[in-house]
């Protein structure tokens, strides 16, 4: 079994400036420079664990490329395309793709390029067998974008992209996405909103971002009725929540839809450290995750699994919620645990809420609506 594994310098270039964490820095409102949450730091640092505990060496570096306008404009319009280009070009940086929350960076139209390139390799090599399954630890991230929008940080839909190119060229015809980033993946939802061969599933805290969306109703229009899957989970879900999710609607779906290719649009940021959600998940519970899918896929379509980085913003405790997924993606184990599983077993003794049975229990009922 071979896991690839995509990453690039110009990744850490993107930059999304001195916004004070989340908006552009305006001293005289009182708004005070600061770093960007969506900085390089936590990526570089997972890359950096990744070499440094001896499991890149397990991995098949792929190198990737940039995506064609071609390719992107399978996913969004020749408009916005050119709009990011557009913003990208401009001396000094300053641009933004459209909701004034996603930063576009002198020069980051290439960047962006290059992250999607990223994951059309990654699928190319899945399909040709080069590899069994694989992971790109990519910025800037994607699921959030729509056809014709940036929003939440993300520029190209990254997975949307891949989607699209392994249905027209690899010969994949149904695609799975798994999101269980924290925010809800409504850009990847609203790309294949009508599109049954494309399946959408997306486990994120309820009500977080984009505000009022991925409700449980929200499920696909059209011919692609019965395709897009939400489970908005309670502020507080942790372990116990997100693998009854995974239990009672992901892996049920996954079997009933019988996907050529799974996507996982691969957020860490429901981790209980991280500063833009309130999940209470660790570095244990994307093992576990991890395991279930893995075994989804090969049971499913010969393993064919392929991640992309989406967010995750704590720079301490993001590295080893990512290294415990490669870890089950690659079937090994490394020196390196949770320095932190003590401290995180008792913040994460999870209180029960009934609303999240109440959620799960829903999003599942709609499961027999995949055929
Ligand atoms: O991690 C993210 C970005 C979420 C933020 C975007 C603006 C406020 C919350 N999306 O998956
Ligand atoms: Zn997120």
């Amino acid at each position: 079994m071979t896991t690839g594994y995509v990453f690039h310098p110009e990744y850490l270039w993107h930059d999304t400036g001195t916004s004070a964490g989340l908006l552009p820095a305006d001293p005289t409102a009182g708004v005070q420079p600061a770093v960007h949450v969506e900085n390089p730091d936590a990526k570089r640092r997972v890359h950096e664990l990744i070499h440094a505990c001896g499991l890149l060496g397990e991995l098949m570096v792929i190198e990737p490329r940039r995506a064609t306008v071609a390719e992107l404009t399978r996913v969004h319009t020749p408009a916005y395309v050119q709009h990011i280009k557009t913003q990208s070009d401009l001396r000094g940086g300053g641009g933004d793709a459209g909701d004034g929350f996603s930063p576009v960076g002198h020069g980051s139209y290439d960047i962006a390029r290059l992250a999607a390139g990223g994951l059309i390799e990654l699928v190319t090599a899945a399909a040709h067998g080069d590899i069994t399954n694989g992971y790109a630890l990519v910025r800037p991230p994607g699921h959030h974008a729509t056809a014709n929008q940036g929003m939440g940080f993300c520029l190209f839909n990254n997975i949307a992209v891949a989607a699209r190119h392994a249905q027209a060229e690899l010969g994949l015809a149904r695609v799975a996405v798994v999101d269980w980033d924290a925010h809800h993946g409504n850009g990847t939802q609203a790309i294949f909103n009508d599109d049954p061969s494309v399946l959408t599933i997306s486990l994120h805290q309820a009500g977080c971002f984009p505000p009022d969306s991925g409700w449980t109703h929200e499920n696909g229009t059209g011919d692609g009725t019965g395709y897009a899957l939400n489970v908005p989970l309670p502020p507080g879900s942790g372990h116990a929540a997100y693998l009854n999710a995974i239990h009672q609607v992901v892996l049920p779906a996954l079997d009933r839809f019988a996907p050529d290719l799974i996507l996982l649009a691969n957020g860490f940021d429901a981790n209980v450290f991280d500063p833009l959600a309130r999940q209470m998940l660790t570095a244990a519970s994307y093992r576990e995750m991890t395991r279930l899918l893995v075994s989804a896929a090969d049971q499913l379509c010969h393993g064919r699994l392929i991640a992309a980085h989406e967010g995750g913003y704590s720079p301490f405790y993001t590295p080893y919620c990512a290294l415990a997924f490669l870890e089950e993606l690659t079937g090994t184990t490394t020196h390196v645990t949770d320095p932190l599983a003590a401290v995180v077993a008792g913040y994460t003794a999870e209180p029960f809420l009934p609303h999240q049975c109440e959620v799960i229990a829903a999003a599942a009922q709609l499961v027999e609506r995949i055929s």
